[in-house]
């Protein structure tokens, strides 16, 4: 359990506790699978000398090994087990850590229970993610050769005259057939569609002429990858063959930057200006990449403002896109891991353009 590094580093930083609520930090500190339940609340409580106890509803009795928990049923006041916990702990006051992501609710019903100076935990627990050790490293790599086999998959499907949902549930399909699910619903846009980003699949049909990306993930054994390609069906415009080719160029150079000991700003500025230099810079319109690990998108993000300075054992995405309303768009992304000092590809998929 890696929830003794969060107490150094809580000591360090002169915190008297953290709170933590069911997601990701919680699952990396203690291997914790319990999920959000909705309303009811769930709350780790940890104080500086390292004890701990958990909060939680009793419909998770059977679910719950060997760990010091408090129940609370349905129609008692979970905010005074809670209050019990705080007690034994000597956490009455002072200054706690708090999930980033906890609900509202319960954080203003933990406010009730005494004067705390709250402060996000991502702040202390991002240090510890960012940098993947081995296993983790492992497990991203497992769940980045499922999506380049279901790109290899799909390439053999009869694409033309299927809508965009239905792609994209037919890949979500594959990839859980494969893996333990998707990291993030898959987006399919085609067409004049691939000019937004964050398309949602929708009822457009693929058809000739398209150029068509495909931005999709799976997990594995908590881990996630992302990539996308964007693929040409028949004989798409000239000038979306030319953007490709940039689009590509940036992708490359961008990752030939990687290094141990530079901030990721200069992977950024590396996609940025091979864009600007082909006339589309206005038409870069996000990062070029995000950190990637328990959640799709978590530190080191690859942006203008990438202050971190890259280590041993960071991993990431490197997805530069040109949008073009009214004609397309095209991406092209991979996972990447520092190792060694420099960048490794996971994802390994044709980057050429492929023609369907
Ligand atoms: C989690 S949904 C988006 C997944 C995608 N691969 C992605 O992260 N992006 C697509 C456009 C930019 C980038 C982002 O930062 O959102």
């Amino acid at each position: 359990m890696r929830l003794h590094k969060l107490v150094s580093l809580m000591r360090e930083g002169n915190f008297d506790g953290a709170l933590i609520s069911p997601g990701t930090n919680l699952y990396y500190l203690t291997g914790l699978t319990v999920h959000e339940a909705g309303e009811r609340p769930t709350i780790l409580a940890v104080n500086a000398d390292g004890d701990y106890g958990l909060l939680a509803p009793s419909l998770y009795e059977n679910v719950i090994g060997d760990f010091p928990v408090t129940f609370w049923r349905d129609g008692e006041n979970p905010y005074e087990k809670l209050a019990w916990i705080l007690a034994e702990l000597h956490l009455s006051g002072g200054r706690i850590l708090v999930e980033d992501t906890m609900r509202a609710d319960w954080l203003i019903n933990v406010m009730k229970l005494g004067p705390f100076e709250f402060h996000p935990l991502s702040s202390l627990v991002r240090e510890l993610r960012m940098r993947k050790d081995a296993k983790e490293i492992e497990r991203m790599k497992h769940a980045a050769k499922v999506v380049d086999r279901v790109f290899e998959e799909l390439l053999s499907w009869d694409l033309v005259g299927m809508r965009e949902r239905e792609l994209a549930l037919k890949m979500e399909m594959t990839i859980r057939e494969l893996s333990d699910g998707i990291s993030f619903p898959p987006i399919v846009a085609s067409g004049e569609n691939a000019a937004n980003p964050h398309h949602e699949p929708g009822d457009r049909r693929l058809r000739r002429g398209d150029m068509v990306i495909l931005d999709y993930g799976a997990r594995w054994k908590g881990y996630c990858s992302d990539i996308t390609r964007t693929i040409a069906i028949g004989r798409p415009d000239e000038r979306l063959v030319g953007i490709y080719e940039t689009v590509k160029e940036a992708q490359e150079r961008a990752y030939r930057t990687v290094r141990e000991g530079i901030p990721a700003r200069e992977i950024d500025r590396a996609a940025r200006e091979t864009i600007a230099e082909a006339g589309y810079g206005r038409y870069f319109t996000h990062r070029t990449g995000h950190g990637l690990g328990l959640d799709v998108h978590e530190e080191p993000y690859i942006g203008p403002d990438g202050e971190v300075v890259l280590g041993e054992g960071m991993t990431f995405t490197i997805e530069p896109g040109i949008y073009v309303p009214g004609l397309g768009g095209v991406r092209i992304e991979d996972d990447v891991a520092v190792q060694e000092g420099r960048g490794r590809r996971l994802t390994r998929a044709e980057r050429e353009l492929v023609r369907v």
